[in-house]
């Protein structure tokens, strides 16, 4: 099905707020689908932190300074955006909808928002750079364990128009997750999510029939050159040499890595404890944000993701010294209950709200924001 095509009275029917499309998502899935999704690690406590602590920052507007026009744009590694969001990079896009990836893809190019494929994409990246023409896209990358497979899936991603290289560090073994334990559930187990590997010749070369044909033999090779838990700062230097991409690290929270990660050279840091779905317990990702940006004093981007939800956790983030945030479940839950549609959905709503109260606490532009509209 092709969510171009909604009708417009189930557009006009489409939700406005993150608790309703989540229930709307939670309606249409399965359980182990859905779970997959809105699970978290252990108790969920990092989940529930990374809203409470947004909430306990609290806005401080302004008034009588023209906000006529309100400029939501920004300049991101050299490049311009007509806004500060990004769709956070999330794998195994085929549980929420049939179309998967190449659905929010393309919403994220009808709105100019980079779109950041996962290594564990369920389209391969080639597929999804294809519906996205000219609009920018970065690629995520888990690390593998075999350095030629890492090698090109850069090499591929370059050649197929990704802007920017995010290696995510906050992952290097799967979080305690409870939800899909009980449920029993895994996407890979049931081939999702493996479309990188499964289209790499790198890949492809340890095997002796193709993954079409037998499934099982590729799924074990995937499983023991899967991720990477063995890395270190060292690393980096081979990433380096082997693009000239920028690199940003995702999942940095502590200061002094993010100073390591500015001394290493790296072009952007992602500030984010992955949703809380990694470790539990880990400090809320906006509580992280201001000393890291501390550290980094303005010279590469820091990026935040984990918790956005509406307009006013962006001016949030932002006043707090992000450059941009990028959007997780709420995307998730859009393409699950409406594919591309409810992407668009999703992402014009959050813009417009971005808008709105970025006017209403007394600023025009994302550039005049500063730390002093934000009070604990
Ligand atoms: C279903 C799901 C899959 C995800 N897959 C990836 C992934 O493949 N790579 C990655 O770096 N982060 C992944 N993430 C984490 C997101 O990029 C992002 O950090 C997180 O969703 C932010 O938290 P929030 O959704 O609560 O705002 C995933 C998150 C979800 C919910
Ligand atoms: O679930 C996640 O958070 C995640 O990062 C992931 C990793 C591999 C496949 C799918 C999702």
């Amino acid at each position: 099905m092709n969510n171009q095509v909604l009708p417009e009275s189930e557009k006009a029917m489409l939700p406005f707020t993150h608790r309703e499309w989540e229930r709307r998502a939670r309606e249409k899935l399965e359980i182990g689908p859905y779970s997959f999704i809105s699970g978290n690690a252990g108790m969920g406590e990092t989940a529930n932190s990374n809203r409470a602590a947004i909430k306990e920052w609290k806005i401080v507007p302004r008034v009588f300074r023209d906000v006529e026009k309100r400029d939501l744009s920004i300049e991101l590694l050299e490049k311009k955006f007509s806004t500060p969001i990004l769709l956070a990079p999330i794998g195994v896009q085929k549980i929420m909808h049939p179309e998967g990836e190449l659905a929010s893809a393309r919403a994220a190019a009808d709105s100019r928002i980079p779109f950041i494929a996962s290594t564990m994409s369920s389209y391969s990246m080639e597929e999804i750079a294809s519906v996205m023409g000219d609009a920018p896209r970065w690629f995520q990358l888990y690390c593998s364990k075999d350095k030629e497979i890492t090698k090109s899936f850069i090499k591929r991603a370059e050649r197929s128009g990704y802007s920017a290289i995010v290696i995510t560090l906050d992952s290097s073994v799967m979080g305690w997750r409870v939800q899909d334990l009980e449920n029993n559930y895994s996407p890979f187990r049931l081939g999702i999510g493996l479309a990188n590997y499964f289209s790499d010749s790198t890949f492809c070369s340890k095997l002796v029939k193709p993954p079409a044909e037998d499934f099982a033999a590729a799924f074990s090779i995937f499983s023991k050159i899967n991720t990477s838990a063995s890395l270190t700062w060292e690393d980096l230097e081979f990433l380096r040499e082997n693009t000239k991409l920028p690199i940003l690290l995702k999942g940095i929270v502590d200061p002094r890595d993010a100073k390591l990660a500015l001394d290493h050279g790296v072009d952007g840091i992602i500030v984010s404890n992955h949703g809380g779905r990694q470790l539990d317990g880990s400090i809320a990702a906006i509580d992280a944000l201001p000393k890291v940006c501390y550290v980094i004093g303005g010279k590469i981007p820091v990026l935040m993701d984990s918790g956005i939800r509406t307009g006013t956790d962006v001016i949030k983030a932002l006043a707090l010294g992000a450059s941009a945030v990028l959007l997780g479940r709420p995307f998730a839950y859009g393409l699950a209950v409406a594919g591309e549609e409810g992407v668009k959905q999703v992402i014009r709503n959050l813009i417009t709200e971005t808008e709105v109260s970025l006017g209403l606490s007394g600023y025009h532009s994302i550039k005049s924001l500063d730390r002093s509209l934000v009070v604990k």
